[in-house]
């Protein structure tokens, strides 16, 4: 896929936003060495939060990635990135081409199984640039993805297969919710990664 051929992806999202979903970018054996590697090699973390006043540990486990140690701030805590290693960077080429963008930071998420997901966001962090492209990677087991517009509550959902890339672009963060449900027909862990310009 080129700069130029984007246009011909499907835009999933009806009005007040742009997502494409580019479908599968990477191979069936690509899948599985990404998969096995990342498993190996991401220094994933138990996700905490804090809730309340209460610091919360979830089973959901996150890595941040990029390309310096920069410092974020992440459901309230501030923290330090890892350095994006050979695989990290050998897919964000991938995912650059495809998405005709460039990024210099990367969010991994790890759901052990269908009883772990993300309740309904939008990525409006205040270090992330204004309406750049945030660019989602999925590896293992194949989940549902919904997103809700913020005012008339419309529903897409989309099932989000290993291999697959789903791009968030202009409008999306602003005027739609996403998350990921929970669900009890999944027992393999999910691997997504979201590609992120990070403004340092
Ligand atoms: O796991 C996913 O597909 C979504 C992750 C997500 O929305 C996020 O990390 O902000
Ligand atoms: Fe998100």
């Amino acid at each position: 896929m080129d700069l130029f051929s984007t246009e011909s992806i499907k835009n999933i999202l009806p009005f007040d936003g742009v997502t494409n979903y580019h479908g599968l970018v990477l191979d069936k054996k690509q899948c599985e060495f990404y998969y096995q590697k990342l498993m190996e090699t991401i220094q994933f973390k138990n996700d905490e939060a804090i809730i309340f006043g209460k610091k919360i540990i979830t089973k959901r486990m996150v890595a941040w990635y990029g390309e310096s140690e920069y410092s974020y701030t992440y459901s309230k805590i501030t923290k330090r990135a890892n350095i994006f290693t050979e695989e990290l960077l050998a897919l964000k080429e991938i995912v650059e081409r495809e998405s005709g963008a460039t990024y210099n930071s990367c969010l991994l998420n790890l759901y052990p199984t269908g009883a772990e997901g993300m309740a309904y966001h939008s990525d409006g962090e205040k270090m992330l640039r204004e309406n750049g492209a945030i660019a989602s990677l999925s590896l293992g087991a194949d989940r549902k993805f919904s997103f809700k517009h913020k005012k008339n509550k419309q529903r897409i959902d989309i099932v989000l297969e290993k291999g697959s890339l789903l791009v968030m672009r202009e409008g999306t963060q602003t005027h739609w919710l996403h998350r990921l449900p929970p669900t009890k027909k999944v027992n393999s862990p999910r691997i997504n990664l979201t590609f992120r310009t990070i403004e340092l």
